[in-house]
Parts: C-alpha cells; structure tokens; sequence
C-alpha cells in the first residue's frame, strides 16, 4: 500500500509515472489519469500503419472463417469481432509485445488481441470485464484492460465509465487502460464501462484483456 497524505492508496499493477512510458520500440505519452480505480487515457501508442494492419488481419480473420468470430445477436454488444490468435504477422507480434509491456503483464497472460467493429447505432452496454466470482472463468479472472482506438470515429463511440463520470473519446493510436484487481471489491466495481453508440462513420478497437495467470 502506499500511504498519499491522510488516504491510503491500493497498490496498483501499473507502476509507470511521469508522462511518457518508455518500451522496447516506442515513447508513450501518458494523456491522462483518474487516480483510483486507475483509469489511464495513453496518446501514440499505434502508428497509422499499425492500425490498419489490425483491421485489416481482423477483416481477413472475419472472411475467412466463421470459427474464431463472433458475430452475436447479442442485446449487450451489438458490434462484431475477433480474436487475432494463431495469426502470425510481424506487425501484431510487435504490438502484443508493446501492449504488455504498458501493462505490465506477460503476453501469455492475455487473451490474444480482440478487433471489434461498430457500425451506427451499434454499441456496447455497461459491462465489467471481469467475471461473476461464482463463474468458472473466475478462476483464471481478468485483471486489467487496454482499449486500443484503431481510428477516428466521426460522432459517438466513447468509452464511458458512468460510475466515474468519464468519458474517453476514441482517437487513431491512441488508448485507455483500466484495472480491476483492488482488493476493495468496490473499487473494482467502480471499472463498470460501455462502448455507447456510433452516431456517424465506424469505430474500430483491439482490446486486450489480461489474466490473473496464463492463459494456455
Ligand atoms: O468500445 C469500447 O469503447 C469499449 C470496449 C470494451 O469495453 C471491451 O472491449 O471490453
Ligand atoms: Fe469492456
């Protein structure tokens, strides 16, 4: 614990400071930061080119097969998606490198990056990312999560934190990065966050969720 005046501050997993992180092939610039739970917005994390060949290896991914993708008739998420798993590609392979070491947990810890696309009108309800404690996924439960920006949205689309009070305007290359594993159950509740609705052009993210422990 680290003691900031009269409060007592949660340990965090996410231990940059200052305004830049520095990894293997890229500066960070620190935009932003809501202190607890950490909440923390992130400029240049991708370079255009970086971003387009997400979408497009996700496009690939969509077309190819309908095993691996997820296109849900769902009410809680309207937009579809995929996991970019065994695809083996030079760009995606320095992002999940560059992704892990933003937040600080091995690659094997995450899920593999997830592009979703929206298109108007499509969003993504209030939702945590990590499990129901009674689930079986709990066991290996998620622990933090990066919200990649892979282009600039028109209108609408921003990740909201609604018991925060914030709101994260998608922007190409550009990131948040929230974490949930306080030992206050009800910091971690405070990570509640939606997609809200496309009103004009198509919103396009990775995100990577973290685990606990590894991932297989
Ligand atoms: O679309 C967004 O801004 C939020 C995405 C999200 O919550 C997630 O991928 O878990
Ligand atoms: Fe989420």
């Amino acid at each position: 614990m680290v003691v900031k005046g009269a409060q007592v501050k949660e340990q965090t997993i996410f231990s940059h400071n200052g305004n830049r992180i520095k990894t293997e092939d890229r500066d960070i610039n620190i935009i932003a930061r809501f202190e607890e739970p950490l909440v923390v917005v992130l400029g240049s994390v991708l370079d255009d080119e970086e971003c387009e060949a997400l979408i497009q290896l996700s496009k690939e991914r969509l077309q190819r097969s309908k095993i691996g993708s997820t296109k849900e008739v769902s009410d809680i998420r309207t937009s579809s998606g995929a996991f970019l798993t065994d695809v083996n590609n030079e760009i995606l392979a320095r992002v999940e490198k560059r992704v892990s070491a933003i937040m600080g947990i091995p690659t094997e810890h995450g899920e593999g990056l997830h592009i979703l696309n929206y298109k108007p009108g499509q969003e993504y309800k209030a939702h945590y990312d990590y499990f129901a404690p009674t689930s079986k996924a709990a066991k290996n439960n998620r622990i933090s999560t990066l919200v990649l920006y892979l282009n600039d949205v028109e209108e609408g689309g921003t990740t909201t934190f609604p018991k925060l009070g914030l709101t994260v305007c998608p922007q190409k290359g550009m990131a948040v990065y929230f974490e949930y594993f306080y030992n206050d159950p009800l910091l971690n509740e405070l990570t509640l966050h939606a997609g809200a609705p496309v009103v004009e052009g198509e919103k396009w993210i990775a995100t990577q969720w973290m685990r606990r422990q590894r991932v297989n």
